[in-house]
C-alpha cells in the first residue's frame, strides 16, 4: 500500500483487535512492563540502525550517539519514549503496527483460545510487545521517520479497533512514542516510579536511557561486564529482554575466551520449552555481535541446531564487522567459535547433571530430544553428547544414564537392550519385553522420534552394542539372570512346536517373513520382530507416518512355546490334517492380528478379523 499524504484510517488485523480488548480490559497487575517493552523496542531501533550504517555509507551521518530518552508531561498527562534509530517509514508502520509482530503474541492468543480465557498472566508469559502500551494509555501516538528517507509519519490509535497515519513533523530519524496515560495510570508520571522501573527491568540495555539529564541505567552491555558484576536479577531482566522468555534461566553461562577468534559469550538455558522448538526451521535464538555492534538474531552457523533452546548473545571482535550477515555465516572464524561453544555447554551441562541430577531430569524433559539430534549431527562431540544422555528404562521410573546402565549389565550381557515406540508407558508394556523382564535384564524405552535415526549412526557405547529388543533373535541365554527365567528345555519345544509352526507359516504365507518359536515371551502368545537386518518395526511405521514408505515388509512371528493356547493349537496341529482345519486355520490369522494390535497397529483386514473372531469365539462356546 502507498501513502496519499493525508490522513488514513486502518482497521487492526483481527488478532491484534482480540489482543488490544484483552490488554485494554486487563488489570494485570505488573502492568509496568509496558515501559521495559518500549525501551526495548527503542534499543533495538538503534541497534539495526548501528548495524545498517555499517553496509549502507549513505547512513553514516545518521550515526550519533545512540540513546532512548523518556519525557513526562504532567500536564499533558503523557509519558513518551524516543530513540535515534531506525525509525519507520509509511509501510512498516502498516506492517509492524497494526499487526501481530512477535511469534510469541500469536502463541499467547492460542493460548487463549486454547480454553484458558481469562488468564492474563499469561501476558506476562509471553510479553504482547507494543501493544503493552495500551494497558496504560487512553491513546497513543508514534511519531517517526526511517533513516535515509525524507518523510515523516504519525501513527495514532486508541486502541478501539482502528488506527490511522498521517505524514508527520520530525527533523531527524528515529521514533517517540507518545503515551497518553489512563486516568488510573498517573503513577507513570512520577520520576521516581519511572527510574525505578528502568532500574528494574532495564538496567542492561547498552544505550543509556535518559530521564533529562540523568542517565538510569548502567548503560553498558551486561556480557561486558565481569561475571562477578552481574546479579542474579540482571541475568534475567537481561535474558527477558533478549530472548522475549519470561521464565527464568535454569542456567547461565557467561565466559570469556581469548586467542585465535577472542568472544565473549553470555548464554541462558531456559527453565520451560520455548513454544519454537519444534518447528521446521530449528532455528537458533543466540544474538550475534561484533564488538559490541549488533549484527543479528539467528546467524546461521554460530549455534548448532541441537542447541537451539539457549538463549543469549555471543560477542567477538575477531570477526570483520563490515561484511554483510550472509557472508559472515560462511567465515571459518565463525565456525570456530560454534565449535567452543557448543563443547564449553556441553561440558556445563555435565557438571551440572552431576551436581543437580534432579533439575537436571527436568532440564532432560524439555530439551533432551532436541539435545540428541546432536548424536546424529556432530560426530565430533558425539561420545562427550552420550554421556549427558538420559533415557527410561524399564528398571524404575527414574531416568538412566548410558554409564549407569552398563554398570547394572547383568554377567554375560554384552548389548544395550532398548525398545523403540511413540509412547514410553506404552512400550514398557510391550509383549517383547516380557523374557526381559522376568530375567531381570533392563531395557532402554526410547519415545522420542530422534531416537530411531541416532541408533542409525551409533552402534556402541563403552563396549556395549545397541540392540532392539524387537529386530533379530535374543541372545537372553547367554545373559545370566532370575532363575525362574530359563525356558522350558528347547528340544521339547522344537518336537511339539514343529507341525504348529509350518502349518501357521502355510496359512499366513506372505503376510510373515517367518514363524518362530520365542525366546522373549513370558505372558503373550506371539509378537512380531523384524529379521536381524529388516527394518526396525518403529522405524518403518514413523516412515510411513511421514510418507516415506508405503509398503511395510514381512514380519518374523514368534510364538511362545510356553503359552497354554499355542500348546493346544500344537497338539491339535500335529492330530489333524492342519491344512484343512478351519479353526487352526482362523487362530493363526487372529495370532497374527493380536501381535499386530499388541504393537498398536490395527488388524490387517478388520471385517475379516471380527469374522474370525466370531468363529473362534463360537466353536469355544460350542464346547464349554
Ligand atoms: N521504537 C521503534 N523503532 C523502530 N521500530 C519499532 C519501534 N517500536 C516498534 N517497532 C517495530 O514494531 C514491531 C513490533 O514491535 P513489538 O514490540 O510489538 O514486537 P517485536 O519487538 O517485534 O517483538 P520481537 O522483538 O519478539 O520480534 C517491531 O518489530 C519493530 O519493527
Amino acid at each position: 500500500m502507498t501513502d496519499t499524504g493525508v490522513k488514513e484510517t486502518f482497521s487492526f488485523q483481527t488478532e491484534v483487535g482480540q489482543l488490544l480488548d484483552i490488554v485494554a480490559g486487563s488489570l494485570y497487575s505488573n502492568r509496568e512492563i509496558f515501559l521495559r517493552e518500549l525501551v526495548s523496542n527503542a534499543s533495538d531501533a538503534c541497534d539495526k540502525l548501528r548495524y545498517e550504517a555499517l553496509t549502507n555509507p549513505s547512513l553514516a551521518d545518521t550515526v550519533n550517539q545512540f540513546s532512548v530518552s523518556l519525557e513526562i508531561d504532567k500536564k499533558a498527562k503523557t509519558l513518551s519514549v524516543s530513540d535515534n534509530g531506525i525509525g519507520m517509514n509509511h509501510d512498516d508502520l502498516l506492517e509492524t503496527l497494526g499487526t501481530i509482530a512477535r511469534s510469541g503474541t500469536g502463541a499467547f492468543l492460542n493460548s487463549l483460545k486454547d480454553g484458558k480465557k481469562g488468564d492474563l498472566g499469561l501476558i506476562g508469559q509471553f510479553g504482547v510487545g507494543f501493544y503493552s502500551a495500551f494497558m496504560v494509555s487512553e491513546g497513543v501516538e508514534v511519531l517517526t521517520r526511517k533513516a535515509g528517507e525524507e518523510k515523516s509519519w504519525q501513527w495514532a490509535s486508541d486502541g478501539k479497533g482502528e488506527f490511522t497515519i498521517e505524514p508527520g513533523d520530525r527533523d531527524a530519524c528515529g521514533t517517540t512514542v507518545v503515551l497518553h496515560l489512563k486516568k488510573d495510570a498517573k503513577e507513570f508520571l512520577e520520576e521516581a516510579r519511572v527510574r525505578h522501573i528502568i532500574k528494574t527491568y532495564s538496567d542492561h540495555i547498552s544505550f543509556p536511557v535518559l530521564l533529562g539529564e540523568d542517565t538510569l541505567n548502567a548503560a553498558s552491555a551486561i556480557w561486558t561486564r565481569a561475571p562477578k558484576d552481574v546479579t542474579e536479577e540482571q541475568h534475567t531482566e537481561f535474558y527477558h529482554h533478549t530472548s522475549h522468555a519470561f521464565d527464568k534461566p535454569w542456567l547461565t553461562l557467561h565466559s570469556r575466551v581469548e586467542g585465535s577468534v577472542s568472544h565473549t559469550s553470555l548464554l541462558y538455558v531456559p527453565s520451560t520449552a520455548p513454544f519454537d522448538l519444534y518447528d521446521a526451521e530449528r532455528k537458533s535464538h543466540v544474538k550475534l555481535y561484533v564488538n559490541r555492534v549488533f549484527i543479528s538474531e539467528n546467524t546461521k552457523g554460530l549455534v548448532p541446531a541441537y542447541l537451539r533452546f539457549l538463549r543469549g548473545v555471543v560477542d567477538s571482535e575477531d570477526l570483520t564487522l563490515n561484511v554483510s550477515r550472509e557472508m559472515l555465516q560462511s567465515d571459518p572464524k565463525l565456525a570456530k567459535i560454534k565449535t567452543a561453544l557448543s563443547k564449553k555447554v556441553i561440558w556445563a551441562l555435565k557438571k551440572e547433571a552431576g551436581k543437580a541430577p534432579q533439575e537436571y531430569v527436568d532440564f532432560w524433559k524439555n530439551f533432551g530430544a532436541i539435545l540428541k539430534e546432536g548424536l546424529i549431527e556432530d560426530p565430533s562431540l558425539r561420545d562427550r553428547l552420550l554421556e549427558i544422555c538420559r533415557f527410561s528404562s524399564t528398571l524404575n521410573g527414574e531416568l538412566t544414564s548410558l554409564s549407569d546402565y552398563v554398570g547394572r549389565c547383568n554377567e554375560g550381557q554384552d548389548a544395550i537392550y532398548y525398545m523403540t515406540g511413540d509412547d514410553a508407558k506404552k512400550i514398557s508394556q510391550s509383549p517383547h519385553l516380557e523374557g526381559f523382564k522376568t530375567k531381570g535384564v533392563e531395557v532402554l524405552l526410547l519415545s522420542d522420534h530422534v531416537d530411531e535415526f541416532w541408533l542409525q549412526h551409533i552402534t556402541e557405547f563403552e563396549g556395549k552394542t545397541f540392540k532392539s529388543v524387537t529386530r533379530g533373535a535374543t541372545d537372553l541365554d547367554k545373559v545370566s539372570g532370575n532363575e525362574e527365567a530359563e525356558g522350558d528345555n528347547d528340544d521339547a519345544v522344537s518336537s511339539a512346536l514343529n507341525d504348529l509352526l509350518i502349518a501357521i507359516k502355510m496359512e499366513l504365507g506372505g503376510s510373515v517373513k517367518d514363524v518362530r518359536p520365542s525366546k522373549r515371551l513370558t505372558d503373550s502368545p506371539v509378537c512380531l520382530i523384524a529379521d536381524d537386518g529388516d527394518m526396525d518395526v518403529n522405524m518403518e511405521r514413523l516412515l510411513k507416518q511421514h510418507g516415506q514408505l508405503t509398503d511395510g515388509m514381512p514380519r518374523v512371528l514368534e510364538l511362545n512355546p510356553d503359552h497354554r493356547v499355542i500348546k493346544k493349537m500344537a497338539e491339535r496341529a500335529k492330530g489333524s490334517d492342519a491344512a484343512s482345519d478351519a479353526l487352526l486355520k482362523d487362530a493363526a490369522h487372529l495370532l497374527l492380528d493380536q501381535a499386530r494390535i499388541a504393537d498398536g497397529d490395527a488388524p490387517a483386514d478388520p471385517a475379516e478379523f471380527g469374522r474370525r473372531l466370531s468363529a473362534v469365539m463360537d466353536s469355544a462356546l460350542s464346547h464349554t
